[in-house]
Parts: structure tokens; C-alpha cells; sequence
């Protein structure tokens, strides 16, 4: 997991990590934004269908051990499960394929992004920081969005509280190309559905969930049975924009059946293997490719830079 070679993308990775540690505070040892997670163990198993779109290799093994981190927003590490602000949740997962060699898919529980580059993203968050309860209107987060329809979409997507972090649905967001062994290549967007269902509370449910809920909840469904995700594909067709976060593709579009993620257990040592993983957006394998959108290179640094810092702290638990 390299840092990019152009210097604008590291200087713009470390100006949106330093504001995002003014929004949140300085957390040693803990992610700057979706602190608050759990990592679990399990395995991925292909569908028969998933090497008629890419050749990667995890796609064409009867199945692969895998990483698995749910988590909140935000940098705060004791966010409450009852925040609007733990809103998106996020799901990363890490395929292992070989010692030292393994690929990632990170995504997140709204299908979208608010802004098309890190430049405009952080914008956003400095509008945000200078946006207080006592700042007079328009504040300058009304003038970002009244300025940026995309993001006002965005904040405005639903984003019901799940009963369970296994009851969501979680969205790659970034479009990626994937390439089969004979060559041919298709856009496509990571989906991510609980074979579970999406289940979702009410308001007044969610406002009253205990603070730690979601993450006392997950181990005590994995002791009763695996939890599984059906990860999919979102195919792009001609004309449809790929690299652009904030542009959604027709839901009429073909969500291929990638495979089955089966996670049985919570990795044991839980605060130090979170302290010490680094997903990547980038998926740095052959048959899988970004595709051109500015987010990816900038969150691979953004990512790798907060990553190193986090492991040279000292132990969080
Ligand atoms: C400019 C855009 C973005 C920036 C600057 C950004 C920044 C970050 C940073 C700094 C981290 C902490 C990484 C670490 O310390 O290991 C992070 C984590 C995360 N981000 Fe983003 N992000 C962006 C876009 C996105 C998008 C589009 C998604 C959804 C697809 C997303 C989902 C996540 C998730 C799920 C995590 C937690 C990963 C983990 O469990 O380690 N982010 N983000």
C-alpha cells in the first residue's frame, strides 16, 4: 500500500486529517473518522458467476479467510449508537489470499457521497467546523450545501438507524473495473445486503438505544450462528458515469451475485488488531482496477497516513 507519487494528493490527505481532528478531537490510537468499530473473522465463498466478471483471485477459490470491521461515523471512539452523527455505518472487509497479499473493499450504509473530490469534501468539513450552535445564518455549511446540490442530496438521504450492524445494507460507493480472464471489462459498485434483511428502527427506537448497543448486540448474534452479507455488483452500462461518487446509476441496472460473506467470531485481541489493520481503498489486485475517480487515490493516502500514525501510538485498551 504505497503513498501516491503526487505530492498535492499527500498535502490534501494531511489537511483533511488535521480537520478532521478538529472536528473531532485528537484520539491516539484510534481511527479520525469511523473510530468506533469491532472487528470479526469469518470467510468469503464466490458465486458461480463472480470469474465471468473479474479474474482477481479470491473470485475463483472455493472461499478465502476474511476481516471484517463494522463501525460508526465520525472520530469520536465513544460515539453512541444512538447518535444521528454514527450515521453512516461503515463495512470494510480484507480478503487474505496469501501471506502478506490480500485486497479490501470499504463501504459505507448510504448509497452516495457528498462531494466529487477531496477538495470539495474538505471544504465541507472546514464549513462545518466554523458552524456552531451560536454562528448566526446562514452559517457557512447552509452556504456550502445551498451552493453543492450534491451534498445537500447527501445530508438529506435517509439514513434509519439499523437494528443490528448485520441488519444494513453497506455501499462501495466508488466504481471499480473489473476485468475476467478473457479480457473484458465492466464497470462496477460494490453492495453489500444482509441476508438477513434490512431491518431498521423506529425513531423512538433509535433514540433510545443504549449507548454501546450495536456492538454489545453483534457478539451475542454470532454466538447463536454466523452472520452472513451477499456481496453484489452494481454493473454500469453504457453512458453511465464511473467516476463520480456522487452520481447514482439506475436501480434498474444488474446487481451480479459476487459471493457469500460468512462471519462466524470477533477476532480475539480486538482494540490491537483494530489499532493495527489499515484497509485500503484501493484493491491493488489484478482483475480489479480503480477506476478514475479522484477519491480513491486521495483516500488510499489519507487512509495509509492516519494508519501508520494510529500504530506508533500507545495501546488504546
Ligand atoms: C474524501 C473522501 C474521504 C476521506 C478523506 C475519508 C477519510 C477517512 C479516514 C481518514 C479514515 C480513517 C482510516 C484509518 O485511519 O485507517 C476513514 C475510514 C473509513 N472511511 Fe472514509 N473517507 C472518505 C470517503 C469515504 C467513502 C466514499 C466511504 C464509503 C465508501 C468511506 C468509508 C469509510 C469507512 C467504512 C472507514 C472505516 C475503515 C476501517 O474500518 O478501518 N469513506 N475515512
Amino acid at each position: 500500500m504505497p503513498l501516491p507519487q503526487d505530492e498535492r494528493i499527500v498535502a490534501l490527505a494531511n489537511d483533511l486529517l488535521a480537520q478532521f481532528e478538529q472536528l473531532f478531537g485528537a484520539h491516539p490510537g484510534h481511527r479520525p473518522a469511523h473510530a468506533k468499530g469491532i472487528l470479526l473473522k469469518g470467510t468469503f465463498t464466490p458465486s458461480a458467476e463472480a470469474p465471468s466478471l473479474s479474474s482477481a483471485a479470491h473470485l475463483s477459490r472455493p472461499s478465502v479467510p476474511v476481516f471484517a470491521r463494522f463501525s460508526n461515523s465520525t472520530g469520536v471512539p465513544v460515539i453512541p449508537d444512538s447518535d444521528p452523527n454514527a450515521n453512516p455505518r461503515g463495512l470494510a472487509i480484507r480478503f487474505y489470499l496469501a501471506e502478506h497479499s490480500h485486497t479490501d473493499i470499504v463501504a459505507h450504509s448510504t448509497d452516495g457521497f457528498p462531494t466529487r473530490d477531496g477538495y470539495e469534501f474538505l471544504e465541507l468539513l472546514k464549513a462545518i467546523a466554523a458552524s456552531g450552535p451560536d454562528t448566526a445564518s446562514p452559517k457557512p455549511v447552509e452556504l456550502f450545501l445551498g451552493s453543492h446540490p450534491t451534498a445537500l442530496a447527501f445530508v438529506q438521504a435517509p439514513k434509519p438507524f439499523p437494528v443490528s450492524l448485520a441488519t444494513d445494507t453497506y455501499f462501495g460507493v466508488t466504481a471499480f473495473e473489473f476485468t475476467n480472464a478473457d479480457g473484458k471489462v465492466t464497470f462496477g459498485r460494490y453492495r453489500i445486503v444482509p441476508e438477513a434483511g434490512n431491518q431498521f428502527l423506529t425513531g423512538e427506537q433509535a433514540a433510545a438505544l443504549a449507548p454501546n448497543a450495536h456492538y454489545d448486540e453483534l457478539p451475542q448474534r454470532l454466538a447463536a450462528g454466523p452472520v452472513r452479507f451477499h456481496i453484489l455488483v452494481q454493473l454500469a452500462e453504457a453512458g453511465d458515469v464511473t467516476d463520480d461518487a456522487t452520481q447514482h446509476w439506475p436501480e434498474s441496472r444488474t446487481l451480479l451475485p459476487l459471493g457469500t460473506l460468512e462471519l462466524t467470531g470477533v477476532v480475539p485481541d480486538n482494540p490491537a488488531e483494530q489499532q493495527k489493520i489499515i484497509f485500503d481503498p484501493i484493491p491493488r489486485i489484478e482483475g480489479i482496477a480503480p477506476s478514475a475517480d479522484p477519491l480513491l487515490e486521495l483516500r488510499a493516502a489519507a487512509y495509509l497516513l492516519s494508519g501508520r500514525k494510529r500504530r506508533t501510538a500507545p495501546p488504546t485498551a
